[in-house]
């Protein structure tokens, strides 16, 4: 693997030591290696002790791997807005050298936030902030089967050149290195703990109720299932199997210490690419078919039912509506297709759209979050009903995950389909869109079918 030499990191750090007019300047350098595989350099990256982050679009085209906190931005209101103006003022302070233009290299935030900053955390997700968009130290791109590196730096008028290089060097022995795999016993879980079951069903009710008294038209509710394990989690192992078994979805595993919250969603929020924005209206489930023609049977009684409609099209409104102030050229199908994933199938509507000027992909997840996916319609009443009856700390399940870069790429996914693992347990999420002829068993089902992805990489330990 070709790391940075000594010369070129000499003659930036130089470079960067005489442009630098602060005490603290930030430096980025990227460079194109040969390939190496993310789930490696992801657990080779282990030992230096520094959190995790991971990230895989769902064709798999873009796959992040953040290492190290160089900054992070965690404004405690206004997120959206303050996260948005730190970031341009971070990059303003940077020195950057990236000879690439190409999506998620140089400078890249990545991170997410909590679903409500309004209802008081618990001690479950006592590890992450309200938000919080890192800047590693380091960070590995693939990028449609090229990799890049990049090492982000912070240096004072006391910067010893050699120190830095030295551990520019100790990182680059570190990666090229192959440690032998651990040999773990297998994972198995010991107990499922549903939380609240009956309380939750009973909650499905009082929502249909305020529903038909017009306080509001869709409410998602949300429930959570603790596991315990016979030992801990190896998060790499559950990112391969997730990768492995989840095609369609959005990979991701964001770590806190000894916390990491991880997952497979297929909602993409929005990405940008300069001015083309892409948004999806992701919302009515049903299971997978056991035989090809069930499957078929199934799909087709989605497409054609009227609650399961009733449900997409919420988010479809909303979305449309959200944009409209922010983009011109929105195109949005008449109607929704099947999305089908491992375990389950959803009525999908993509939306495509130009971003107009002036505005940044914080913009649109402000206006986004949450859609009626998650949050339900309209957003303040539904919101206020998840504060009030709902009997659990979302934390950053349901909320926008993502990354952005300096060319003004970037993407955010729903954090659905997800566990906080907490070694030797976690907590796993699933909620559904409760409309007025919602029936609490079946929405219980419904959720029982989104704990399965995550459940299924558990169980198998390594692999289907
Ligand atoms: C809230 C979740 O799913 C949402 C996304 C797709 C379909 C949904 C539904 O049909 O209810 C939910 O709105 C979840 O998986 O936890
Ligand atoms: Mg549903």
């Amino acid at each position: 693997m070709v790391l940075i030499t000594e010369e070129q990191v000499e003659t930036i750090l130089t470079n960067a030591l005489q442009q630098s007019q602060r005490n603290n300047q930030l430096v980025s350098y990227t460079k194109k290696i040969d390939p190496i595989s993310p789930l490696h350099f992801f657990n080779q990256t282990k030992k230096l002790g520094k959190s995790r982050l991971f990230w895989a679009s769902s064709d798999r085209e873009l796959v992040l791997v953040a290492v190290g906190n160089l900054v992070n931005i965690t404004p405690t209101e206004s997120r959206f807005s303050k996260t948005k103006k730190q970031w341009e003022q971070l990059l303003n302070q940077f020195i950057i050298h990236n000879p690439y233009s190409v999506s998620g290299t140089g400078v890249v935030a990545i991170g997410g936030m909590c679903f409500d900053p309004k209802k008081p955390k618990t001690p479950l997700w006592q590890h992450y902030n309200d938000s919080d968009m890192t800047i590693p130290e380091l960070l590995l791109t693939t990028n449609s089967g090229q990799c890049y590196l990049t090492v982000n730096l912070k240096i004072t008028k006391d910067t010893l050149l050699e120190e830095l290089i030295a551990q520019i060097k100790q990182w680059e022995e570190m990666l090229v290195h192959s440690d032998p795999e651990e040999t773990l016993e297998p994972l198995t879980i010991e107990k499922k703990i549903e939380k609240e079951a009956d309380y939750w069903k009973k909650s499905v009710v009082k929502a249909t109720e305020e529903i038909r008294k017009g306080t509001a038209e869709k409410i998602v509710l949300a429930r959570e299932m603790r596991l315990q394990f016979n030992r801990n989690v190896a998060i790499g192992n559950i990112i391969e199997n997730l990768l492995e078994t989840q095609p369609n979805s959005y990979v991701f595993a964001f770590e806190k210490g000894q916390d990491c919250f991880l997952g497979a969603t297929p909602e993409r929020l929005v990405k940008v690419e300069k001015d083309l924005l892409l948004s999806t209206c992701l919302a009515g489930t049903a299971p997978r078919g056991k035989t090809e023609e069930e499957d078929r049977n199934i799909a087709y009684h989605l497409l054609h039912d009227e609650k399961n409609l009733q449900e997409h099209d919420f988010v479809v409104q909303m979305i449309r509506e959200a944009i409209s102030d922010y983009c011109f050229d929105v195109d949005i199908p008449e109607g929704p297709v099947i999305y089908p994933l491992k375990n389950l199938q959803h009525l999908y509507t993509p939306v495509t759209a130009k971003l107009k000027r002036g505005y940044s992909i914080f913009d649109i997840v402000r206006e986004l979050h949450p859609t009626p996916a998650l949050g339900g319609s309209p957003k303040e009443a539904s919101m206020a009903f998840i504060r009030e009856y709902e009997r659990m700390d979302r934390g950053w399940y349901g909320a926008p995950i993502g990354w952005v870069d300096s060319n003004e790429h970037g993407e955010f996914a729903v954090a659905i389909r997800s566990a906080l693992v907490q070694q030797k347990e976690a907590s796993l999420f699933a909620g559904c869109g409760v409309v007025e002829h919602s029936n609490p068993d079946m929405e219980y089902e419904e959720t029982n079918i989104k704990f399965m992805p995550m459940l299924h990489v558990f169980e198998q330990g390594k692999g289907e």
